[in-house]
Parts: structure tokens; C-alpha cells; sequence
């Protein structure tokens, strides 16, 4: 069926005018806006507060009606049961019913979708595994965590293995490696030929893994395109090499100043992002077997999902990907000089870890007091160890 539909969506001058009481326009939330999105596809719906996402969302969800214009979800109107039947949704706050377990909770979504006693059973065995709450199936969901609450969220928007999903801020309430863990997932997800829409603040998240973005505010698509497009300065070049010996490094810049004409370039050192920093600082900690209590990692990819290919187990083989940065050769100083930024920054940030968090010698090794501290810092901050 899949095959035969050309979009998953189809937008074609959708409108919705919000009215008071006495039926006059009080807000036109979305206004007159045309996108389509295609199959396999993650796509990131962004924009500032009340820029029209969630009304956008609701409708493609069929909860709330078009003004006007064509809205079309998986060849169907969005209200179609057949439709609702191939959505998977993630709402922004996870409604879960507090007295149940995360067992009962999967398991009653698991009967709207008619599934069977057995199936049931068998995909919330593999989901909780997924999502890292397999430890904590039996207990309440009013007494989880904000992260814990979102885990179980995610987990029942895939009970019925849908087609397309819409995560409202999926990484909400996650700590880094949780939030890293949901952007696997949904890698996996799309590499298994699923449709994502993700709705969220947190623009390095959408960047991670989006192909395409809509941009919207004040109800209008302001920008749309893929990121590769839209994100790349084209008329200027970045080359990043291994460091490179005093002699060559002057020969590079006598060549830029020939060739610039006195127009100012920058030279530095590449930055790591602060999730790659922290993630191995996680690592290391988690190979120290560092107690922790709360989640625990996500496991495997639910067997449905991935259908018997466990080579893009992206979340098992989280902590094996993240690898350390291999050793620098200790580089010989940049030039000062006008118009060349050196980046200490950097040098810090990358060499700190090595002295802070020596390798262990076996993996019973004591860690490193820094380290520890570090860990109780973040499980502090984070908030959502129990
Ligand atoms: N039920 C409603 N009645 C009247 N106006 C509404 C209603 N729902 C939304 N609006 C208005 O529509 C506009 C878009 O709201 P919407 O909730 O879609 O924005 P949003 O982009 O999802 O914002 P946020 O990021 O804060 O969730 C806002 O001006 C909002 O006040």
C-alpha cells in the first residue's frame, strides 16, 4: 500500500481560523500553508510559541478540522480509522494514567489497536527492552521521572507499529544520553522505511536528525527545504586537516593571504559539541561500571521494528560508537597574527578528559575521583535518577 501512495502527507493551502463565541476570526493559527512530506522521510516542524505547529499537528492528526484548504495523511482524510490505525503519536506531555504500570499502559494501547493477547505481550517485552524501562515495568507510572514517563511514551506511540509518527518534543525531559538514545531510535526507524514528524524547541536535535525542516511563524511556512541546503554557506570553504608542522602551516597561509587580496580569513581548531564531550565522559564512566539507578540504557531494537536485521541495532551499539578522540600529536603553536583565531578552548576541552579520566588499566579499575564527582554533579542536575 505504502508503494502505491506518492506522499505521506499532502498540504495544499491549509487554513485554520480559530473563533469566538459569536463565530468571528479570533486567530488565524495556520494560514494557507502547502508542504508535502515523503515517505522515509524525518521532518522537523519548527517555530517559535504560537507559530501554529501544534494546530498544524492537530489536524494531521484529524483532532481538529481545516478551514479550509486539502489536507491528505497516507492517501486518507486525517479522520479516517484506517489512517489513525497507521499513526503513531508522541503528544508533548505524555498523558499516562499514574495508577498503571508501564506493563498495563502498553498493554491497554496495545487493545485499542486490537492486537492480540499474545502480540501484545510480546512487543511490550521487546519496547520496554528498547527504551531502557524493562527494570521498571511493574511500577507505577506516577511515580517515574519526567524522562521515565517519556520512555514509556514513546514506547506506547509504537505499539502498533505505524507507519508514520509524529513526536511532539520527543527528547523532552531527557538527559543527554537519553536524548541521544531517541535520536538512534529514530534513525533506526527511518533506515526501516518509517516516516517521522518531530516537533521541538531543541534545534541541534531536529539537525541531528532531520533531512528536511518546515519553519513557520505567524502561521505561514517562512522557510522549508533540506538541511543540507539550507544549512550550508557556499561562498566561503572550511579544509581541517591533522595538525600540520610549523613550516607547512606558513606555506598554507602565505598561499590564503596571496590569494585573499587582504580579505580577512580565520584559522582554528575544530571544536567537539559539548554532547560528544559529554557522552564520552559518560562512557568511560559507564565502563567503569559506575552505579547508577533510574534507566537504564535503551536495549535492542524491538524485533518488529527492525524485522531480523540487527545490524543497525543503532541504540545497542550506543556505547561501542562513541569513541574516544584518538591521540593529537602535540602540535606545534598556530601564528598570532591578524585575521587568525587560535582556539584554546578547544585544546582545553579535548585534553582535560585525559588527565581527568585516565584510561582504566582493566575494567575493574577504581575511577578516577574527578570523574566521579563529575557524575554525581550531572546525576544532580539532571534530576531524573531514582
Ligand atoms: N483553541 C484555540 N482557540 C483559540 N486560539 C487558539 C487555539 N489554539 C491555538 N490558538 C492560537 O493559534 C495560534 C497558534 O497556536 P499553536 O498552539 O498552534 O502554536 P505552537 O506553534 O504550537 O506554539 P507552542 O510552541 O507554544 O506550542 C496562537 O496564536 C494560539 O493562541
Amino acid at each position: 500500500m505504502a508503494e502505491q501512495r506518492e506522499s505521506i502527507v499532502r498540504a495544499v493551502g491549509l487554513t485554520k481560523v480559530f473563533r469566538d463565541f459569536w463565530g468571528r476570526p479570533k486567530a488565524k493559527a495556520v494560514n494557507d500553508i502547502s508542504f508535502t512530506i515523503e515517505p522515509g522521510e524525518v521532518i522537523g516542524l519548527l517555530g517559535p510559541n504560537g507559530s501554529g505547529k501544534s494546530t498544524t499537528v492537530k489536524m494531521l492528526l484529524g483532532l481538529l478540522y481545516p478551514t479550509g484548504g486539502i489536507l491528505n495523511v497516507l492517501g486518507r482524510s486525517p479522520r479516517a480509522v484506517e489512517t489513525k490505525r497507521e499513526i503513531g503519536y508522541l503528544p508533548e506531555e505524555s498523558y499516562l494514567y499514574k495508577y498503571l504500570t508501564a506493563e498495563e499502559t502498553l498493554d491497554f494501547f496495545g487493545s485499542l489497536f486490537n492486537l492480540s493477547r499474545a502480540d501484545r505481550k510480546k512487543r511490550i517485552d521487546q519496547l520496554l527492552d528498547m527504551v531502557g524501562m524493562a527494570h521498571a515495568r511493574r511500577r507505577r507510572v506516577g511515580e517515574y521521572s519526567k524522562g521515565m514517563a517519556r520512555r514509556i511514551g514513546l514506547a506506547q506511540a509504537m505499539i502498533n507499529d505505524p507507519e508514520f509518527l509524529i513526536l511532539d518534543e520527543p527528547t523532552s525531559g531527557l538527559d543527554p544520553l537519553g536524548c541521544k538514545e531517541v535520536k538512534d531510535l529514530i534513525l533506526t526507524l527511518k533506515a526501516r522505511g518509517k516516516t517521522v514528524l518531530i516537533t521541538s524547541h531543541l534545534l541541534s536535535d531536529i539537525e541531528d536528525v532531520c533531512d528536511r525542516v518546515i519553519i513557520l511563524y505567524g502561521g505561514k511556512v517562512r522557510a522549508m527545504g533540506g538541511l543540507g541546503e539550507l544549512l550550508t554557506v557556499s561562498d566561503e570553504n572550511r579544509i581541517v586537516t591533522p595538525a600540520l608542522p610549523q613550516a607547512a602551516m606558513n606555506e598554507v597561509l602565505k598561499i590564503l593571504r596571496e590569494n585573499l587580496h587582504g580579505e580577512e580569513f580565520t584559522v582554528d581548531h575544530p571544536r567537539r559539541t559539548l554532547e560528544e564531550f559529554f557522552l564520552d565522559v559518560i562512557t568511560k564512566a559507564k565502563s567503569d561500571n559506575i552505579e547508577t539507578a533510574g534507566v537504564s540504557g535503551g536495549g535492542k531494537i524491538a524485533e518488529y521494528l527492525s524485522k531480523g536485521d540487527e545490524k543497525s541495532a543503532v541504540l545497542e551499539s550506543l556505547v561501542q560508537e562513541i569513541k574516544p578522540p584518538p591521540p593529537r600529536e602535540p602540535a606545534e603553536p598556530l601564528p598570532e597574527q591578524k585575521g587568525e583565531t587560535v582556539d584554546r578552548k578547544l585544546e582545553q576541552l579535548t585534553e582535560e578528559p585525559k588527565s581527568a579520566a585516565p584510561e582504566p588499566e582493566t575494567p575493574q579499575a577504581k575511577p578516577d575521583e574527578k570523574l566521579k564527582e563529575a557524575d554525581a554533579k550531572l546525576n544532580d542536575i539532571l534530576g531524573n535518577r531514582k
